[in-house]
């Protein structure tokens, strides 16, 4: 029988968001460094520079009216064709991919990607851990409880904002590790921003994912206090990023411009 992709993904929630997915350990090291050495390999007109960050656009190009595609090289295929078997979660193969490289003191302001592309993205991070910030757009942050019956925490799993309820919507982050995925869709595409702070130290008390902030925080021996208690040592609250950082933004856009290039 057909496993659903709630079913298939279910132990990989973090977060009070139920359409927020973190993977680890979704490449092999030598997946994540083949794909680094493509990466690399791409020519130099492959790369556009911004202000904060670099960029490589593969899958063609994004336009109001749909894509002007141009076939993924079978470098990215392999991956993407493992996301949309693993994950179940995408309506067609996905025809678009963005790589991002920041430097340890680069980031990409809060923002929500764009209208055309399907509601659901898979993110693969390469190189160095960083801290990804969730926050809610604006009207919805609706943060004084002023009820007091403990649902302040709770992001309702159906529709619209609802005032009547109580809900809050908190800013939360997410540590994404070398060779993980990140998937996110529904609420947590629609009514948070995401974004990356373009600082070298990045806090790390508001990390859901905390079994792999503690696995960080251990490979990476830091010593001293035994706890993580608030205050204590501010490495143990904290994400250090040394090398650089390169991320695969993994999307499906539906409206697929076939004719190409007419004049
Ligand atoms: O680099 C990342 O992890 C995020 C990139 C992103 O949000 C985007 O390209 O829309
Ligand atoms: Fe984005």
């Amino acid at each position: 029988m057909e496993v659903g992709p709630e079913e298939k993904l279910q132990g990989f929630v973090v977060g009070d968001v139920p359409t927020l997915y973190y993977i680890p350990d979704f490449l092999t090291h030598p997946q994540h460094d083949q794909l680094l050495d493509h990466i690399y390999q791409a020519p130099a007109f492959k790369w556009k520079t911004l202000k904060n960050r670099r960029l490589q656009n593969w899958g063609g190009v994004v336009h109001e009216k749909g894509l002007l595609a141009q076939e993924l090289p079978p470098w990215l295929t392999n991956i993407t064709q493992k996301i949309f078997d693993e994950s179940r979660m995408f309506p067609s193969a996905i025809n678009h991919v963005l790589i991002n490289e920041y430097q340890p003191n680069q980031g990409i302001m809060p923002h929500q990607d764009g209208p055309a592309y399907f509601p659901v993205v898979a993110i693969v991070s390469l190189g160095s851990p960083v801290v990804m910030d969730f926050s809610p757009h604006l009207g919805l942050t609706n943060s004084t409880n002023q009820s007091g019956n403990g649902m302040e925490d709770i992001v309702s799993g159906t529709g619209a904002p609802d005032r009547n309820l109580q809900k809050t919507y908190k800013p939360f982050s997410v540590l994404l590790m070398p060779r993980s995925l990140l998937i996110f869709k529904d609420k947590a595409y629609s009514e948070y921003m995401h974004g990356i702070e373009d600082i070298p130290v990045q806090r790390g008390d508001r990390v859901v994912n905390v079994g792999e902030f503690l696995k960080y925080h251990g490979a990476n021996q830091i010593t001293g206090s035994e706890d993580l208690c608030e205050g204590t040592d501010v490495d143990l609250n904290s994400i250090r990023r040394t090398t650089n950082r390169i991320s695969l933004t993994c999307r499906v856009v539906p409206k697929v411009n076939k004719k190409l290039f007419k004049f």
